[in-house]
């Protein structure tokens, strides 16, 4: 596939990586080459199979409305865009595009959603409090991260809550660590995550990217990721 990951920070550098080792041809672009999503010409975008964004809350909006317009495939890693997902949804239908977008690109986070849901159900009406603590990175720019927002709305339908705490901490080059916890009196169940790089999540995202080379439409990598 000919790719072109948008950002080359922390997570597209590795991006491009992982994909130039499972055999792509990789372009990548990052602010300076694309300031307002300038270079994202329909021409330009004409030329690769599929676009992997990890850049930031604000470019990622612009990005996706650049390339979707044209009726191209895309994977979003990038989180703190989702209040515009309606307007993603409907822009990929009326051009007939390609969109995986996840909060989380790695396995092992698939898998906490997963169980987070059956502890919910499980623990539903039962005494339990439940909470969420993540750790990120003191660059990381939303707060809280997408994947804690994710698990709470997985613990929330799960268990008829209407909210689900979550604190926020952000120490050094934390890769991301999400804990789950219900509390009762009695006692207290925990589910954690921790990324110790961020290859897993670079690597869910260039999965998907096959994955999607070959359809159309719009996905959550929650709905997909058993398919890769
Ligand atoms: N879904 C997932 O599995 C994961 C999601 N993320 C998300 O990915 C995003 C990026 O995270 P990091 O790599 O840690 O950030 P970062 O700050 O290290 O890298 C972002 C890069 O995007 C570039 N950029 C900004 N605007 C751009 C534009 N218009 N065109 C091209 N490049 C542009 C920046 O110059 C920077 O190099 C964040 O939203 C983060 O939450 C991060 C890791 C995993
Ligand atoms: O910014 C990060 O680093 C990460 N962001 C994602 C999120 O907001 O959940 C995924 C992962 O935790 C790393």
């Amino acid at each position: 596939m000919r790719v072109l990951v948008l950002g080359h920070g922390k997570t597209g550098k590795l991006v491009a990586e992982v994909a130039a080792e499972r055999g792509h041809s990789v372009h990548v672009l990052d602010a300076k080459e694309n300031p307002n999503a300038s270079a994202l010409t329909p021409p330009f975008v004409a030329g690769f199979d599929v676009v992997i964004d990890f850049t930031a809350p604000e470019a990622v909006v612009q990005n996706m409305r650049a390339v979707l317009a044209t009726g191209a495939r895309m994977v979003v890693g990038t989180t703190g865009w989702y209040h515009r997902l309606a307007d993603a949804r409907g822009l990929v239908e009326r051009k007939e595009a390609g969109l995986v977008y996840g909060t989380n690109f790695s396995v092992g986070v698939q898998v906490m959603l997963q169980m987070a849901k059956r502890m919910g159900e499980l623990l539903k009406n039962a005494g339990y409090e439940f909470s969420i603590e993540e750790t990120h990175h003191v660059t990381k720019l939303d707060s809280p991260s997408g994947t804690a927002l994710t698990l709470a709305n997985v613990v929330k339908s799960a268990a008829g809550l209407a909210e689900v705490p979550i604190k926020a901490h952000r120490m050094g080059d934390a890769a991301g660590l999400h804990v789950l916890q219900a509390k009762s009196a009695a006692d207290k169940l925990v589910l954690t995550h921790e990324a110790h790089s961020r290859r897993g999540f670079a690597e869910g995202a260039v999965r998907a990217a096959e994955w999607l080379s070959t359809r159309k439409g719009c996905y959550d990598f929650q709905e997909i990721y058993t398919q890769m």
